[in-house]
């Protein structure tokens, strides 16, 4: 996480030969998810798969945007959770996060860095701190967590989190993750993934809806419209 000097005192703009956008960033990582409708028993299949409560925890999420919706249109997601700035956005500039039934997004929690790419996005020069691009909140929720950490297995190094959520309006849904380093590892992090579905019994073969869509669905209808018809939901 940047220092607020760090974000306050300027952005750390790419070379100018570079295309940020399409670069694989060595410090942001890549998440590679699949969501799914938690049954009752859910935690019962996490707990004989060797799975550990790890944590449980409560954070609101507020989300934003410019008033003609340039980011999200671009399947680009800027929140604030608890104190903290975090980017969303798909690994290719102009490609979707949603890939099938899986989602696979590079995450940005550096401030400055992510000043400079929603300005980049918004197409405006990279201004000093957020507030000056004057975007809008158009979505604030509270979550409740429960976060579980899989074992390691022999065959995958990577560290699978289950995380089983429930909002403020009502809302469940079940997430699995793995985050990479790089998109040479997305498709291993994917079978492991879509295993790690199979074994809890919660493997489907359409997208389950998230807790961003089914709030918009809910709250923002004109907005929820707009994502479906530019393919970003
Ligand atoms: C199934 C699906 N999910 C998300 C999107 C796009 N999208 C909408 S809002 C959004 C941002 C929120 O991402 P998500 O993982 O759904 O939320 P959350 O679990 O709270 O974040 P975490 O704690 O894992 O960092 C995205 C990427 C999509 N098109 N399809
Ligand atoms: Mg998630």
């Amino acid at each position: 996480m940047a220092t607020s000097e760090t974000a306050k005192g300027g952005c750390r703009r790419p070379p100018e030969n570079a295309k940020p956008w399409t670069m694989s960033h060595p410090s942001a990582p890549i998440e590679v998810e699949r969501k799914f409708v938690p049954g009752p028993e859910v935690e019962d299949h996490l707990l004989t798969l060797g799975a550990v409560l790890q944590d449980e925890m409560k954070f609101q999420d507020s989300y934003y945007d410019s008033p003609d919706l340039r980011l999200t249109l671009a399947d680009v997601w800027l929140r604030k959770r608890a104190d903290s700035w975090e980017l969303k956005h798909p690994l290719v500039r102009g490609a979707r996060g949603l890939n099938g039934t899986s989602t696979q997004y590079q995450e940005l929690n550096n401030e400055a860095e992510i000043i400079c790419r929603v300005s980049e996005e918004l197409g405006v020069p990279c201004p000093h701190n957020l507030e000056s691009l004057q975007l809008e909140e158009f979505a604030r929720f509270v979550t409740t967590r429960r976060k579980f950490l899989l074992p390691l297995d022999d065959n995958s190094n990577h560290k699978v989190v289950v995380d089983l959520d429930m909002t403020d309006f009502g809302f469940a849904v079940g997430e699995v993750e793995v985050l990479v380093q790089t998109k040479e590892e997305v498709q291993s992090a994917l079978v492991k993934v879509d295993d790690i579905c199979k074994k809890l019994g919660v493997f489907s073969i359409s997208p389950v809806p998230g807790k961003m869509s089914t709030f918009l669905k809910r709250n923002r209808e004109e907005h929820y419209r707009k994502l479906l018809e530019a393919h970003v939901l």
